[in-house]
């Protein structure tokens, strides 16, 4: 439904976008995720069509709207933007602003599109409020009935979330994304919030620099990250100094750390071939803490979480190699005493030192 393929952006000569290629089936929701400044509004601006492309082409249902030779207008595109600041009508009502690009509709078929809309976004009695009065999750409501009032082949949402509290954040990512999938509507996500990409998104990209490092599910970028960038954007994790240890055959090697000695996969091994030095990424949930083990690692420093406490520990009391691990929050233990830990790691996870 929505490709990017191969597609550039610059400003005044300069590239802020590099080569960046993905896709976003029919009724799917993408995140575009990254630090400040990596290009992930350039890029939605361009799909929207507020900016062109200097390489590349982007194509929406099967149509090129974008390339150095084309550009579709923007309202010529089914495209629908929700912006970071809502961007609500303050002189209209709550109906009034949804029902603003219908044009083309009869009086009662608005009054009833808004019904729909209200109802779909779980504010079926506000159509007669002024925006104004209401809170930072109702106007972001509003702005997505909005943008879905026209039936948008694509909706595009700016940092949605950016000015809304903490904790409503997740929740309402988690709402919007049910509604989402309830009108069938594919979206894209521009955010720099992990846990709104998580809580939304079927497919997100991690950006940096301009440049797409992956665009995979949550479950693939935070257990198969390509990169160790990836590795430290996603997740909590360390990286542990590993030293590879070949053997008589060429298929028999393995990795030495202060975990224990791993074999490596056909795949891996032909990946680091000549490498001697490897970082082996450990995630919390690779160390479960188990007070009957005999492999005991001390206690560095502890972050209280509430249900859980964040521990990091060091292996053979050496400071230069350490993991995180998860505790239940009544395994309560002080700084420099040494834990029970076991390994609970499914699959290896390496990268060049
Ligand atoms: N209109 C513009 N003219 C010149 N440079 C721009 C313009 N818009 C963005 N840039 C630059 O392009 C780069 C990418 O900006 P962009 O807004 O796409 O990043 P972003 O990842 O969305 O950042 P943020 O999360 O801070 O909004 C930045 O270096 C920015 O300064």
């Amino acid at each position: 439904m929505l490709d990017l393929n191969n597609i550039s952006i610059a400003y005044d000569n300069k590239t802020v976008v590099s080569e960046v290629t993905f896709s976003l089936n029919s009724g799917e929701i993408g995140c575009l995720l990254g630090p400040s400044g990596c290009g992930k509004t350039s890029i939605l601006r361009a799909i929207a069509g507020f900016e062109p492309v200097t390489q590349g082409e982007i194509a929406l249902r099967g149509t090129q709207v974008a390339s150095v030779d084309t550009h579709i207008a923007p309202d010529k595109r089914k495209v629908a933007v929700v912006f970071q600041d809502f961007a609500l009508f303050p002189h209209l009502n709550v109906a009034q602003n949804i029902a603003f690009g219908l044009h083309h509709s009869s009086g009662k078929e608005k009054a009833q599109r808004v019904d729909e809309l209200l109802a779909l976004v779980g504010l079926p009695d506000i159509g007669e409020r002024f925006t104004h009065a209401l809170s930072g999750g109702q106007q972001q409501r509003v702005a997505l009935a909005r943008a879905l009032a026209v039936r948008p082949d694509l909706l595009l949402l700016d940092e949605p979330f950016s000015s809304l509290d903490a904790e409503l954040r997740e929740d309402l990512a988690q709402d919007i994304r049910r509604i989402l999938k309830q009108a069938g509507t594919s979206a894209l996500l521009v955010t720099h919030d992990q846990h709104e990409a998580f809580a939304m998104a079927d497919k997100i990209g991690v950006l940096k620099a301009g440049h797409l490092l992956q665009w995979a599910t949550a479950y693939q970028l935070y257990h198969r990250p390509v990169d160790k960038f990836v590795a430290g954007f996603i997740g909590q994790g360390t990286l542990l100094p590993g030293q590879i240890i070949m053997a008589d055959s060429a298929d028999d090697i393995h990795i030495k750390t202060k975990l224990g000695v791993f074999s490596l996969t056909k795949e891996q091994i032909t990946q680091f071939a000549g490498a001697t030095n490897i970082d082996v990424l450990v995630r919390p949930d690779d160390i479960v803490h188990d007070d009957n083990s005999q492999n005991l690692a001390l206690v560095m420093s502890r972050a209280f979480k509430g249900a859980h406490i964040l521990y990091e520990l060091a292996l053979h009391d050496d400071p230069s190699a350490t993991v995180l691990c998860l505790a239940p929050s009544h395994h309560d233990h002080a700084l420099g005493e040494r834990i029970g830990i076991r390994l609970d790691l499914k699959h290896l996870v390496m990268f060049n030192a």
